[in-house]
């Protein structure tokens, strides 16, 4: 989840893989011998083009999709130049917190878009 300030970075997934159509966070599976904060690091920048920091870890759940079982770690991110934007080919865009609820996620990420909303929700 990379935030800054109110906005996080979400896009449509794209047709042709598990789940078209509905937003995601940036993120991807871990490589062989690399730490999660590592592979957080490099799908952010392979995905988005954005160089970020890892702020802290958030959390890990299990979810059984009909596409398989997932073990999902969250860890909220921040952009390290402070205006930089996402390329425009990724498809990431800004969206404010509050607007994250009225938007389809896959199913697992229910918890964490509330948990946003109730922490950064409030923020001006
Ligand atoms: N990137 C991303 N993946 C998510 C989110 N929520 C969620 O359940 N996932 C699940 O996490 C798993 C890993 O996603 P991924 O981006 O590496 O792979 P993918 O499913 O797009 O396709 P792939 O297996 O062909 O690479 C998928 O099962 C995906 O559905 C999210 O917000 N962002």
């Amino acid at each position: 989840m990379v935030r800054r300030d109110r906005r996080f970075l979400v896009r449509v997934r794209p047709k042709g893989g598990p789940m078209p159509g509905v937003w995601e966070f940036p993120g991807g599976k871990l490589e062989a011998d690399e730490t999660p904060e590592e592979a957080v690091v490099r799908e952010c920048l392979e995905e988005t083009g954005l160089r970020v920091r890892v702020v802290r870890y958030w959390n890990t759940l299990r979810y059984i999709y009909p596409h398989g079982p997932v073990e999902l770690s969250y860890y909220l991110c921040e952009p390290i130049e402070p205006d930089a934007q996402p390329t425009p080919e990724s498809g990431f865009v800004w969206r404010d917190v509050a607007d994250l609820p009225n938007l389809t996620f896959p199913p697992a990420n229910g918890p964490v878009i509330s948990q946003l909303v109730e922490v950064f929700g409030h923020m001006e």
